[in-house]
């Protein structure tokens, strides 16, 4: 059962453990929100293009903001024009509803 509230409104919730990753069907039903957004080997990633270092690192930055307001942290590989964001949930080693709220907070910092 998922929230009826946008993913990208929503906040994390703290995850210690002790809860079973996301099934296969319901990581499905929160991917079809998002956009470009891919599962593989239990974790969900996108690849973002910039135009230059600068503009990377700034968005590099604002992925930090976001994951430190959500005490969510994802992993990130920052070439010149790209960053791959990669998120699971380390605490279960899996995926949690908490990657696709952060994932899809980060989609909405590049809607102008
Ligand atoms: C204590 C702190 O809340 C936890 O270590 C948080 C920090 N950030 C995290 N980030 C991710 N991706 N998964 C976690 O399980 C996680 N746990």
């Amino acid at each position: 059962m998922t929230d009826i509230c946008n993913l990208s409104e929503r906040r994390c919730q703290p995850c210690e453990g002790g809860v079973p990753p996301l099934n296969t069907t319901t990581a499905n039903d929160l991917l079809v929100q998002l956009d470009g957004w891919k599962i593989i080997d239990n974790k969900i990633s996108k690849t973002f293009s910039f135009k230059n270092f600068y503009q990377t690192m700034a968005f590099v930055n604002a992925v930090a903001w976001i994951a430190n307001r959500e005490d969510h942290h994802p992993d990130m590989m920052v070439s010149y024009h790209s960053c791959q964001v990669i998120y699971s949930t380390h605490a279960i080693n899996g995926l949690s509803e908490n990657d696709f709220i952060c994932a899809a907070k980060i989609d909405a910092l590049l809607i102008i």
